[in-house]
């Protein structure tokens, strides 16, 4: 058995040396995509000194000798404004550009208007307030966000606010999954004696959506050396495979001879409680290259724990993502144990799900890896070293479900 951090430090610079290729796309389109390139700003934001209220732009050493003012200029948003007059003040309107001359707003809240173009100032105003700088949101020739960032909604909105309609990112992964076992039943359809339903491919589609890969899928596999060749061929021109179930080591698991057919296995048993029976390699492709293979374990939490803490990074950093901001052990927060662990894996690390609130970890009851509500019902991963017992009340390290995926 390998150790999870042996084989994190084994697979994960692999996918780095082996980022996928680049292409440019609309800004509305680049929402979840890896950037490609730095970006790099042109422009000041916002470009001018402009107004942070409604109200009138002032100088402020003016105030020295008056109080009264003839309001000589209207400034709104988007005008061009004229250098204040000296003793006069301008009327502006919040975002409208500063006037020259004019180094002070004050908001109208603290201006009496007299009604023949006179306005008399309640407050003394300080130099500079209420006014917003030219470049001090970005600066001409700032990096705004760095190669291998995940695009969210606020970044696509920081390069809307630098002008940019077109991003380089990488391109979209082609990722293919398949869920082997002769017990399995596609939701929609009775289940027989002896069956249950296909449960691991929904979870892992629904993962994969928020990665932005295509996914192609081969559906259920029945438990034999040939289908699962030939399932595993079918797949060969993704970037990437995952399969679920038939990696154990009963008669009827035939995952690991299969790949070692189609492909190579690397690696196989990992040191961690749930899934342990991981298979890693690849799968040859007819006409040269290969694409990345996970055989994950059948059951259920064992195969969404793993594609969590091992193969979603993995293609995170295919799409050429930082390490930093896909390496979720530099995530990790310490929690309080609200709950006793007793009889802990000699062998193997653990990651008990729990349900931390203010701090506190509850245990969820039942730990089988079998029991997907342990999922549902909990937003983090408690990780325990190999024989580490808990007592109430102790710190334990803890990995929360929106740290991994995002
Ligand atoms: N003698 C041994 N037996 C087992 C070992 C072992 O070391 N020695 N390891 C156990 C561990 S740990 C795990 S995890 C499982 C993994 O086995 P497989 O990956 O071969 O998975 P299967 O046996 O095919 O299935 C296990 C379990 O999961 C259910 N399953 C399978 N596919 C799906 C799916 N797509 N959706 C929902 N549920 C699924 C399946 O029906 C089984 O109940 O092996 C242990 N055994
Ligand atoms: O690795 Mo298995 O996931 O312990 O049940």
């Amino acid at each position: 058995m390998i150790e999870l951090n042996d084989l994190l430090a084994q697979i994960w610079p692999l996918a780095v040396q082996q980022t996928v290729g680049i292409e440019q796309v609309e800004l509305k389109q680049a929402l979840g995509r890896v950037l490609a390139q730095d970006v790099i700003s042109t422009l000041d934001v916002p470009q001018h000194d402009n107004s942070g209220m409604d109200g009138y732009a002032v100088r402020s050493a003016d105030f020295v000798a008056q109080r009264q003012f003839e309001v000589s200029q209207r400034i709104p948003a988007g005008a061009s404004p004229d250098a204040l007059l000296p003793g006069t003040v301008a009327r502006i309107f919040t975002g409208a550009p500063i006037p020259p001359g004019s180094d002070s707003v004050v908001m109208q809240e603290d201006v009496q208007v007299l009604g023949d173009g006179q306005v008399v100032f309640n407050a003394l105003p300080k130099a500079g307030q209420w006014i917003r700088c030219a470049g001090e949101d970005i600066a001409t020739g700032q990096v705004v966000l760095s190669k291998g960032t995940r695009l969210d909604a606020i970044h696509v909105g920081l390069l809307a606010s630098i002008g940019v309609a077109e991003v380089a990112v990488a391109r979209r992964l082609k990722v293919g999954v398949m869920a082997t076992g002769s017990e399995l039943q596609r939701p929609g359809s009775p289940l027989k004696a002896g069956q249950i339903y296909n449960s691991n491919e929904y979870v892992w589609c629904g993962l994969l959506s928020a990665l932005n890969v295509d996914v192609v899928s081969v559906g259920i596999v029945p438990d034999n050396f040939k289908a699962t060749c030939a399932a595993l061929e079918s797949l060969a021109d993704c970037d990437a495979v995952i399969s679920s179930g038939g990696v154990s080591v009963g008669e009827e698991d035939h995952v690991k001879p299969a790949i070692e057919k189609v492909g190579e296995l690397r690696s196989w048993k990992v040191a961690m409680k749930p899934g342990k029976p991981i298979a890693f390699g690849h799968i040859n492709r007819l006409q040269g290259g290969y694409s990345w293979f996970f055989g994950l374990p059948g059951n259920p939490v064992s195969s969404a724990v793993a594609f969590k803490l091992i193969v979603k990074p993995f293609l995170d950093l295919l799409q050429g993502q930082a390490v930093t901001q896909v390496d979720w052990r530099l995530r990790m927060q310490q929690v309080q144990a609200d709950f006793a662990w007793l009889k802990p894996d000699e062998r193997r690390e653990e990651f008990l799900r729990v349900h931390v609130q203010s701090g506190k970890a509850r245990l969820f009851a039942n730990q089988s890896s079998g029991v997907l509500t342990s999922l549902a019902q909990s937003n983090g991963l408690v990780r325990l070293a190999k024989g580490q017992v808990v007592s109430p009340g102790e710190w334990v390290d803890c990995v929360m479900y929106r740290d991994l995926m995002s």
